[in-house]
């Protein structure tokens, strides 16, 4: 993909952070090689998380991080508490024990759209947009935590709040062009093919400018050819602007060509954590997850 007139810095930070090299290097695919991709010390830490729901445990005790720049898998099978981890992870949910520390700081207890401020993102499982508005506007609302003119400003469209709309405007427009679909960015978001409507979600984060980008199942409901196309969207965003990605994903071909690192999840608990390739060979995680087929959803 060519997206390289996008001048919108994703990321946040960390520009001038040491790489710490655990990309996998350049690819079959072409990805770009380990030097290419900074991947800088943790941008995020998850401590000891224990989150319940009455009598059950949903997440036991799990501790692992997030690198600045890389891409990191969240697997496991259905129920494991992977989308848990993600709404923990965005504010959604709140543990009853462990702690969350974002960029070195230790997190409060924070709401959702506080967090989004911070530079967190992320797609749903299942599409969350607003089905009768166009695709530019669904992916104008992905732009609602940046802005800062209030209502009074709004209403008589006048002078800041009248530069910030065109800026907010401009934004989205350059997402449409990254994205590859300036021709649907007046169609109605519901008219759309499930693919495209998954590509107008990652749109939306993607408008929000992030740090760290969090995508529940971005290829789920996909065919091959939707999913070659969403895994070059995910990487490109992540290799040209450094954000920092976590997925949860069920496909495991996918999973072990894009990520950097792989944290698997069963019942709740952590059984694994490591490379891709590190991963594969854990018996653990082969006799709970890799041991049944996984990579053929579509
Ligand atoms: N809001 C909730 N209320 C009660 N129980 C919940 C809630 N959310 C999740 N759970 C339970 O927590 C456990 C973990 O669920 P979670 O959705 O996090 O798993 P998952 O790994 O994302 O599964 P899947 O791959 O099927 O999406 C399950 O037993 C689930 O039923």
């Amino acid at each position: 993909m060519t997206a390289g007139g996008l001048a919108m810095p994703f990321r946040s930070g960390g520009a001038g952070e040491a790489a710490a090299g655990t990309a996998a290097g350049a690819d079959a695919s072409g990805r770009p090689t380990a030097a290419d991709r900074r991947i800088g010390p943790p941008v995020l830490e998850v401590r000891n998380i224990t989150l319940r729901f009455g009598g059950v445990t949903a997440i036991s005790d799990i501790s692992f991080d997030i690198r600045d720049g890389e891409v990191r898998a969240i697997i496991g099978p259905n129920g494991a508490g992977k989308s848990s981890m993600l709404n923990v992870i965005n504010g959604f949910y709140h543990p009853q024990e462990g702690e969350i520390v974002f960029h070195g700081q230790l997190r409060r207890a924070l709401k959702p759209h506080q967090i989004a401020r911070q530079g967190i993102a992320r797609t749903f499982q299942n599409i969350a947009l607003f089905k009768g508005m166009t695709v530019l506007d669904n992916i104008m609302t992905g732009r609602l935590t940046k802005m800062h003119r209030n209502l009074f400003w709004q209403v008589l469209w006048k002078g800041p709040a009248e530069r910030e709309e065109v800026a907010h405007r401009a934004a989205a427009e350059r997402v449409i062009d990254f994205l590859e679909i300036q021709h649907i960015r007046k169609t109605p978001v519901g008219r759309l093919p499930y693919g495209l409507q998954k590509r107008v979600e990652l749109g939306r984060a993607l408008a929000a400018e992030p740090s760290l980008l969090l995508l529940d199942e971005p290829m789920a409901g996909m065919n091959v050819e939707e999913k070659a196309d969403m895994c070059r969207f995910i990487l490109d965003v992540n290799a040209e602007f450094g954000t920092t990605i976590a997925l949860i994903e069920h496909d495991m071909g996918v999973v072990m060509d894009i990520s950097d690192r792989v944290v698997v999840l069963d019942y709740g608990k952590k059984i694994g954590d490591g490379t891709p390739d590190e991963v594969r060979r854990n018996q653990a995680v082969i006799d709970a997850y890799l041991g049944v087929a996984h990579d053929d959803e579509s």
